[in-house]
């Protein structure tokens, strides 16, 4: 089974308006609410796939209670911890830009932590699972840290896609990939990564402290995979961008499906970024039908 842990999940409140101006008021045209959180668009987009998927995480009050209604509407179990304070609700404004105001999450205390802990101790090594997105104020700053070693010690393979320090704390468990974006790899190194051999410098760095593989998104420049022995980037095609809110995680259950399936690892990537670029050209996340289509217009280039 693959789980995917969310921390801090919220209901993203789409508003799309013609334009956006700040200190005015805007009214917008259309809205969508959609289950988010990055662990749990990763769940959406396996399902999309086909793949069976859990989520974990916490959950409380009524967008909770929406979260995972929508879910298991699409067939996702859900097994999170239910907490006493509401879940969040994140605004993602879709003007002439993308504007997103993320909320901080709700108070999570130590009964819910091992709560959570105790389902992570349930898994076995044929499971896998995907840790992703920020974490309430609330907790503590090494919880990533102690799932990662969870995970090393029963020899669960696991992935991350987190901001910088999160990150940075759980290479030493040998995550099977983590997925920086381009911005977060810079800040990472503190400079601008501005040709390939940069960024594959700064990739085997990340390997070199324990990453089995690096996946570099790059918004609509597309996307780089350093494994140990290979390096591919991918060119994605133009089109029109509508809400690219979830691309990377898109990018993250694409790869994990492909692995999960055997494709090879270039398959994997392939598949991955076109669920990334399918998602920017929709309102919600890419269906199957949409990623399929997408499918056909990657484009992988082999460094080396
Ligand atoms: N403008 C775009 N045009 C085409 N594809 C895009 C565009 N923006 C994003 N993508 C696709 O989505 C993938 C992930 O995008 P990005 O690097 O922005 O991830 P991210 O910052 O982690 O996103 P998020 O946090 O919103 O999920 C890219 O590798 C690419 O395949
Ligand atoms: O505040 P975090 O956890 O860093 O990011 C949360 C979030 O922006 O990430 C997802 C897109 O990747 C959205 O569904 C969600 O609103």
């Amino acid at each position: 089974m693959i789980y995917t842990i969310t921390l801090n999940p919220s209901i993203d409140y789409v508003m799309f308006t013609d334009r956006f101006e700040q200190g005015a008021l805007n009214r917008a045209h259309t809205t969508y609410k959609f289950a988010g959180g990055k662990g749990i668009n990763v769940s959406r987009v396996l399902k999309t796939l086909d793949n069976d998927t859990t989520v974990h995480g916490f959950l409380g009050g009524f967008p909770g209670q929406f979260i995972s209604d929508k879910l298991q509407s699409s067939n996702i179990l859900v097994d999170c911890v239910e907490v006493n304070s509401d879940t969040r609700i994140n605004v993602k404004l879709k003007g002439t830009s993308e504007t997103e105001i993320n909320a901080p999450g709700p108070d999570i205390n130590e009964q819910h932590i091992e709560q959570l802990m105790n389902k992570i101790e349930a898994l076995t090594t044929n499971d896998t699972v995907i840790i992703a997105g920020s974490i309430p104020k609330s907790m503590p700053d090494d919880i990533y840290a102690q799932i990662a070693k969870r995970c090393y010690t029963k020899n669960i393979p696991f992935v991350v896609d987190a901001e910088k320090n999160l990150l940075n704390s759980v290479l030493q468990y040998k995550p099977l990939f983590v997925k920086p974006n381009i911005v977060e790899l810079e800040e990472m190194f503190d400079t601008h990564l501005q040709t390939d051999e940069a960024i594959i410098r700064a990739a085997k760095q990340l390997m070199h402290k324990g990453a089995q593989m690096v996946f570099v998104s790059m918004g609509g420049d597309g996307a780089m995979l350093v494994t140990h022995d290979k390096c591919f980037k991918a060119i994605v095609p133009k089109g029109q961008v509508v809400n690219t809110v979830g691309a990377g995680d898109s990018t993250v259950a694409g790869m994990i499906a492909g692995l999960t399936n055997n494709l090879s690892i270039e398959d994997a990537f392939k598949q991955a970024v076109a669920c990334g670029t399918a998602t920017a050209f929709t309102e919600d996340l890419a269906s199957a039908t949409e990623i399929n289509e997408v499918l056909q217009h990657i484009q992988i280039k082999q460094i080396y």
